[in-house]
């Protein structure tokens, strides 16, 4: 395996970051790539934005999948590379440049004659898994629905973990997860006179104070659960009192009883908002996407192979309070989803995440070597 020319196609990809279902020039990209790999046994589709290549087996009697996500998040970028992102405002901060790269390294391993294996092959370029959400449509959609593999895979990168490990366990490993969207409308007015005005500036601050009660007094603290706005709008300038407020964020449980609880008292405190501070509310609850749930059985292969084969050092993960909309593949197929090791003092989703590009060599080759056996009869 060249890594050199996979952290090339890693920094291309880093370059051109696009939101969820407008990975136009990133699909453009992954099908050029494509169209250049031995073709004999490839078939490709594309559905939407995203990309659904079919390496044909030798003697199949089942298919496997590796899915990929493509889009990027709203953040401008601070890292310190040359090859940061040229699109303004958007970044791949969540590791998806990295991610369709590996996908791309695995397909390049299986295209080639040599390398053929008996099963089918799958590889899933899905968009929009930040929101508002590929892997749902994508599933449903008859592209897939044509080739539905009967075991998928997926991976994430992990900024806490050094490169070469890679965690993970059956059952639970994400949450379930909710967007949240509040609108306030009060009365704006003149800053001197606000006994004329209903000031969504001050509504929208008790609000988003009283929502972190929720899982403190309103969740069984053995429970858990996770109530963020990760933002705030409201108003015009200084001296103008603010007709309109909004706050987003996102709910994260690991039972939907949780999910249904924090609704209900959001519900209710914004009820109170609405009262208490003479406004109207509106909620929106956006995309929510279902726990991601790795199979038993599945899981434990994979973790067992690892064991044995030392590729990379095993770690046993704990659940995380991320989503990842790979979950509704896993509601249906059996499969796992892990973490990979990328050693960055940043977190995902940070404007200076710079994961280490040596994680992709090393995702290549588990996923090629343990496809590779679980391909074969
Ligand atoms: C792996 C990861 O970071 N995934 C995202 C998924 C976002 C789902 C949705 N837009 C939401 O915010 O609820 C995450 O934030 O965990």
């Amino acid at each position: 395996m060249e890594l050199e020319r996979y952290i090339q196609i890693r920094r291309d990809l880093h370059q051109i970051p696009e939101p969820g279902f407008q990975e136009f020039k990133t699909q453009q990209y992954l099908l050029d790539y494509i169209a250049k790999l031995p073709q004999e046994r490839l078939e490709v589709k594309t559905w939407r934005t995203g990309i659904l290549v079919r390496v044909q087996g030798t003697n199949p009697s089942r298919t496997l999948a590796y899915r990929a996500d493509m889009d990027a998040l709203a953040i401008s970028e601070e890292t310190s590379y040359e090859f940061k992102s040229t699109h303004p405002g958007f970044m791949h901060a969540c590791g998806h440049d990295v991610h369709m790269t590996i996908g791309l390294g695995v397909l390049t391993h299986f295209a080639q004659a040599e390398n053929a294996v008996d099963d089918n092959l799958l590889f899933l370029f899905q968009p929009a898994e930040e929101g508002p959400g590929g892997a749902l449509p994508m599933m449903q959609s008859d592209e897939f629905q044509a080739w539905r593999p009967d075991r998928i895979f997926a991976l994430h990168i992990a900024p806490e973990y050094p490169v070469g490990t890679i965690a993970t366990k059956p059952g639970i490993l994400f949450a379930n997860t909710s967007e949240l969207f509040i609108d306030l409308i009060g009365k704006g007015g003149h800053a001197a006179f606000p006994h004329t005005a209903n000031d969504m500036v001050v509504a929208q601050a008790h609000l988003a104070t009283q929502l972190q009660s929720i899982v403190a007094r309103n969740l069984d603290p053995l429970d858990s659960g996770v109530v963020t706005v990760g933002k705030i709008e409201a108003g015009t300038r200084q001296n103008i009192i603010a007709e309109r407020a909004r706050l987003e964020g996102t709910i994260r449980t690991f039972s939907m009883e949780s999910m249904a609880k924090i609704k209900s008292r959001i519900e209710a405190l914004v009820k109170g908002i609405e009262i208490g501070f003479e406004c109207r509310a509106e909620i929106d609850y956006g995309s929510n996407y279902c726990q991601v749930y790795n199979d038993e059985a599945v899981t434990l292969d994979f973790m067992n192979w690892l064991r044995e084969s030392g590729e990379a050092t095993l770690v046993e993960a704990k659940e995380a309070m991320t989503g990842e909309d790979f979950g509704y593949f896993l509601a249906e197929i059996p499969g796992l989803m892990f973490w990979l090791g990328a050693d960055t003092p940043y977190g995902l989703h940070h404007a200076k995440i710079e994961p280490s590009e040596n994680a992709i060599g090393v995702a290549i080759n588990v996923m090629t070597k343990y496809l590779a056996k679980a391909a074969t009869k």
